[in-house]
């Protein structure tokens, strides 16, 4: 991202954001393709039974990028040219270690989509995302889309609650960036979002 200031695009809660000690570096990978996003139901650990992007841990000596390569090969069998597109900060209260999450998106990928251990991908309608505040109108003359894939929405009732302010930006193409703080009750208590200027 350029040094361009963001434009605020969501931001509410409690005063005071919560403390946290340390900082873990993990990834998130989307992929879409012919107006269909590619989600992973989560079997097992941290988010279980939710759909996500396919991503995890930054290991020792890999960078950002790399990690999310291999966290999507290895939890959908998918191979993509991925972009960064977006960061993530969460702070849990529970958890001493606050998250920090690089977003990255493609448009096509290679090879099978498999279910793995740890996800079970499936496709979803990018579509009615865009009828969420915040977004723009997937033509440019503000018309919706033509759609038809006969696929469910995007399941944001099973996602994390963070995810409806920033999903739109990325599938609008937009970069961004944004800090959610969790109650324990795992309600927001506290966000940001930004996006850079179109
Ligand atoms: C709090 N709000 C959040 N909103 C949206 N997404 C969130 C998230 N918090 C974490 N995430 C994502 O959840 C996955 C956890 O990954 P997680 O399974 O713990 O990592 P990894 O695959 O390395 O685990 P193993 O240790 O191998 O089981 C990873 O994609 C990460 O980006």
């Amino acid at each position: 991202m350029s040094s361009e200031r963001l434009d605020e695009v969501a931001r509410g809660g409690v005063p005071d954001w919560l403390p946290f000690s340390k900082i873990k570096l993990y990834t998130n990978a989307f992929v879409r393709q012919d107006g269909k996003l590619l989600l992973g139901y989560k079997k097992r650990g941290f988010g279980k039974d939710l759909y996500n992007g396919f991503g995890g841990k930054v290991e020792p000596g890999e960078t950002p990028a790399q990690a999310a390569l291999r966290e999507l090969e290895e939890e959908s069998g998918i191979a993509a040219p991925l972009e960064h597109c977006g960061v993530l900060f969460f702070v849990l209260p529970d958890l001493e270690q606050a998250f920090h999450i690089d977003i990255f998106r493609a448009e096509e990928y290679s090879g099978a989509i498999t279910e793995s251990d740890e996800m079970r991908p499936q496709w979803f309608d990018i579509e009615p995302a865009y009828a969420t505040p915040n977004a723009k109108p997937a033509a440019a003359d503000g018309s919706p889309k033509e759609h038809n894939t006969g696929l469910p929405p995007i399941p944001y009732d099973q996602m994390w609650a963070d995810d409806p302010f920033w999903l739109p930006l990325m599938l609008a193409g937009r970069h961004f960036a944004g800090r959610a703080d969790f109650g324990s009750d795992g309600r927001l208590q506290k966000w940001w979002f930004g996006a850079k200027p179109v």
